[in-house]
Order: C-alpha cells, then structure tokens, then sequence
C-alpha cells in the first residue's frame, strides 16, 4: 500500500563516477515489499525543484527499517540531491507500482537478469529474492566505462556476473546483447531494467522467452493521474490504448508495451 514518510538518511556516499548510493529510514520500508517498485521522492524541503523524481528501490532491510537506492546525478534534481547530508530528511512517496514477478520461476530454475547503468539497481533486490527461492540467477550488467561500474561485488556474492563497457575498459567490450550472445545457457526467463534501446535490443534477442521489463519514462505524479508517463500498448493499430508507467508498470511482460 502507498504511503509517504519524512526519512532519515543514514548513509550517502558516491560509489562510481555520478553514482550515489543513498540509504534511507523509516517505518515506510515495511510496505516496499515488491522488487522493481519505485519511490518518488521530494529531494529538498523547498519548493524547487517542485516535481519529485522516481528513483527504484534497490535493497530493502526490513529488520533495520532501511532501503537503499542507488542514484545517477544527471539533472537539477539529483544535483540537489547529492549534497544532503546523513542525519537530514526527505520525504518520500510509495512504494510505487508493479514490481517484478519473483514467484514467476521455481527453485531450480535459471533466470537472467539484464541491466543498463542507471537500470541496474532494481535488479539487485530482485536477484536476491529469486537466490532465496532457489532459483539460479546470471547477470549481465552493462555500463559506458570502467569508472562507471557500480555494485560487481554486491552481484556477484548472488551469481553469475558479466560485465559490459561500451568503451571497452572493463569486462566484453560492447553491449549487453554482445555478452549474451555468449551464453552457453538458455535461461527460462530474463528481466531486465536499462534505457529503451537496450530493452528493445534484449526483448528481440529473447523472442521466444518470457520477459519482464521495466521501463524508465518521464514522469509528473507517479501515481495513475497525470498521463505524462503514458505509453502505447503493443499491436494496437488504433494506437488509441495506452498504460501508464507508474501505475500499470514500471514493470511490463515482454511484448505488452511497445517500447
Ligand atoms: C520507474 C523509474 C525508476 C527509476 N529509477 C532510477 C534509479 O534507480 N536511479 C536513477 O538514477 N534514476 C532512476 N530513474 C530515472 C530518474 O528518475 C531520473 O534520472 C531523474 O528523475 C532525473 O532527475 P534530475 O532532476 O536529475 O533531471 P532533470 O532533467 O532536471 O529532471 C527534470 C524532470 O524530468 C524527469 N526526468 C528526467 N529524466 C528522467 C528519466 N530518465 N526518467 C524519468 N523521469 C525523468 C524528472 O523526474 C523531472 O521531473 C528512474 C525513473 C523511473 C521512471
Ligand atoms: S506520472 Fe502521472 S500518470 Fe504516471
């Protein structure tokens, strides 16, 4: 169920070029109970910037009342965001939205979890609660550059781990699909988070394999009643049906959403 809570920032720090790792505390965390959810979050107490930004809820501690997220400083807002300190507060809104569907696979299983930059963080909760069920997880995880990589260790203590730069100065020099090509393993279904020409990159490369994908859109209210993160439903020539990301997603099944 939605909330929103005033939460205590125990700990800030910058763990990759631009990327922040931001954990928060409050009783909000006992609802975040769904990998692939999101929270809106007010990043100052003023009235500017006005909009909250959608940030995914990367780990979640229920024990310690603590979720993490992990944040790319890209615009206004996570610029402002960047310079609050431990021991301050922001308000966040959520959690928000679908998640994804970790019951989907049975203990044994392989999944295959597919994430872009900024696309990763929602994988990592994911990962560790298909581990829990005794499903078997491989991730590729795709990034620009070496300076940019964030989280290796953190996935590989789950399973599997490749690493992407598009530059070549760490892991398979190229994209993700590159590293996938190589797979020696058909996976019995992949999720993957990242920017849309990966996500279209990835649901073509595993066509004939279910998917789960979340998407990343702009948006104003984060909860069903503004339309500014609409998108169109697949194989709908009127092109009159739409979801919304916030609400129906983020997460979609492969081949719903055009991407
Ligand atoms: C469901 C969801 C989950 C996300 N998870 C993460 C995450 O875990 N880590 C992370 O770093 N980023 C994530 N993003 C992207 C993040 O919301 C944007 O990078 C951020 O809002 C940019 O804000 P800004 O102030 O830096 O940029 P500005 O360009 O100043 O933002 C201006 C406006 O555009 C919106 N906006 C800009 N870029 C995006 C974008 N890519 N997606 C959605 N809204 C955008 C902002 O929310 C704001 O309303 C997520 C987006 C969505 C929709
Ligand atoms: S952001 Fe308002 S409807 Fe989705």
């Amino acid at each position: 169920m939605i909330g929103h809570q005033n939460m205590k920032i125990v700990s800030h720090e910058s763990i990759a070029a631009d990327i922040y790792e931001l954990v928060l505390e409050g009783e909000l965390t006992k609802r975040m109970t769904s990998p692939g959810q999101f929270v809106h979050i007010k990043v100052t107490t003023g009235n500017d910037p006005l909009l909250r930004r959608p940030i995914s809820i990367c780990s979640i501690d229920p024990d310690l009342n603590q979720f993490t997220m992990l944040y790319r400083v890209s615009g206004s807002g996570t610029r402002v965001l960047a310079e609050r300190a431990t021991g301050a507060s922001v308000h966040v809104l959520g959690p928000l939205g679908n998640g994804f569907p970790v019951d989907y696979l049975k203990h044994g299983e392989r999944a295959l979890l597919v994430g872009g930059g900024i696309g990763v963080p929602p994988l990592y909760e994911l990962s560790k609660r298909l581990t829990e069920r005794g499903v078997h997880v491989t991730h590729i995880l795709g990034f620009q550059t070496e300076k940019a990589v964030f989280y290796k260790k953190e996935f590989e203590a789950l399973g599997d781990t490749y690493i992407a730069t598009v530059d070549g100065s760490y892991g398979t020099k190229g994209f993700v699909t590159d590293v996938a090509d190589q797979l020696s393993f058909q996976p019995d279904a992949y999720y993957t988070c990242g920017p849309a020409a990966m996500l279209k990159a990835v649901e073509a490369k595993f066509k004939d394999i279910n998917g789960f994908i979340s998407m990343e859109q702009r948006m104003g209210c984060g909860i069903g009643a503004c339309l500014a993160c609409v998108c169109h439903v697949a194989g709908d020539e009127s092109n009159l049906l739409y979801k919304k990301v916030c609400s129906d997603g983020p997460v979609f099944k492969s081949g719903e959403v055009v991407l």
